[in-house]
């Protein structure tokens, strides 16, 4: 196992308890997801890993060998570990691509050039090699600190939001290519995130944080069709939620339908459209039944009076 947590207990102070009896398993070679809500641990949990904070209790082993935080190891972090947090660290007075080799061995000057170009291209930066870190957007300065943290091959890659200043025709590059990076070296990454849905097609598992729990750890598919709870099924974007009462009243097997499993059909419960928004690839509609309001997604714009049926192929 590359990377074990065993009991865990942290706190920040002492009337909040984050972390109580905290356990996670990280295999080889895998790309995670740390999900959850603002404010759920995510950066907290990345922290402790990476030794920048001081457990309470318990233990975080890396590679077989426990990981102590700053009061037992002065100089924090693993040769086979990297830790790419929200505030970038970067060499104000070196170039870009002087910041990306600085890990670089210095005994081979063309391969570390061509390295260099390697992960500049990663991360979309190529023609900024020679360019200070001040003249760099957040989004830019972001993506110069992991091509440096790619740089010395870490076998866990810890990024904490990676995408957060990033604009969507970006974000789409970088994500794409970062990801077929890591798998393609063999780097488990640990990638904190409050925006799943961007990063599903790449992930092994998704590990769910609520309140500094670990709720779900599960691959993607599993965590999406039978989410935990409804904090779970949230994360994923906008689900219709039905407690156990309206579960009985409509008929239904499972509490969460996501607005694209709800369909509208020539028989099933009659249903009012409340609104019909165009949404780029659907329609966003709000419709009204049982006194219940519920989001479901069409093709075309729908109004009037309306049956609809739950996808049945979802329901387990
Ligand atoms: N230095 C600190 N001192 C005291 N409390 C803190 C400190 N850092 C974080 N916390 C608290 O610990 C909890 C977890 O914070 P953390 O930053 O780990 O969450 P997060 O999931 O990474 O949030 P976000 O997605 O907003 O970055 C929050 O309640 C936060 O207010």
């Amino acid at each position: 196992m590359l990377l074990e947590i065993n009991n865990l207990f942290f706190s920040h102070s002492p009337e909040n308890n984050l972390f109580r009896n905290f356990n996670l398993k990280v295999e080889e070679g895998k790309t995670i997801a740390l999900a959850g809500e603002s404010g759920c641990g995510k950066s907290t949990l990345l922290n402790l890993i990476y030794g920048l904070l001081d457990s309470d209790k318990g233990e975080i082993i890396f590679q077989g060998k426990p990981i102590l935080g700053p009061k037992k190891n002065l100089v924090p972090g693993e040769d086979d570990m990297k830790l790419v947090a929200q505030n970038y660290d970067l060499m104000p007075y070196s170039t870009v691509a002087e910041n990306v080799g600085k890990f670089i061995s210095n005994i081979n000057l063309e391969a570390k050039k061509e390295k260099v170009q390697e992960l500049l291209t990663v991360v979309g930066l190529e023609e900024y090699a020679s360019i200070l870190p001040k003249y760099l957007s957040g989004g830019q300065q972001q993506r110069v600190s992991i091509a440096r943290a790619l740089s010395v091959m870490p076998k866990l890659l810890l990024l904490d939001e990676p995408f957060s200043n990033l604009d969507f025709s970006r974000k789409i590059e970088l994500r794409e290519r970062l990801f077929r990076y890591v798998k393609e070296k063999n780097i488990s990454l640990l990638i904190s995130t409050h925006e799943i849905q961007e990063v599903i097609p790449w992930l092994d598992q998704i590990i769910v944080l609520q309140e500094g729990r670990l709720i779900q750890n599960n691959n993607a598919e599993e965590t999406y069709n039978t989410p935990y709870n409804a904090y779970v099924a949230k994360l994923f974007g906008e689900v219709n939620i039905f407690s156990e009462d309206e579960k009985s009243i409509f008929d239904l097997s499972k509490n969460f339908w996501y607005p694209h499993e709800i369909k509208i059909s020539t028989t099933g419960k009659e249903a009012k459209v409340v609104e019909s928004r165009f949404a780029g690839s659907h329609f966003w509609n709000k419709i009204s039944v049982e006194d219940k309001n519920l989001i479901m997604y069409t093709p075309e714009k729908i109004e009037g009076s309306i049956h609809i049926e739950f996808e049945k192929k979802k329901e387990k």
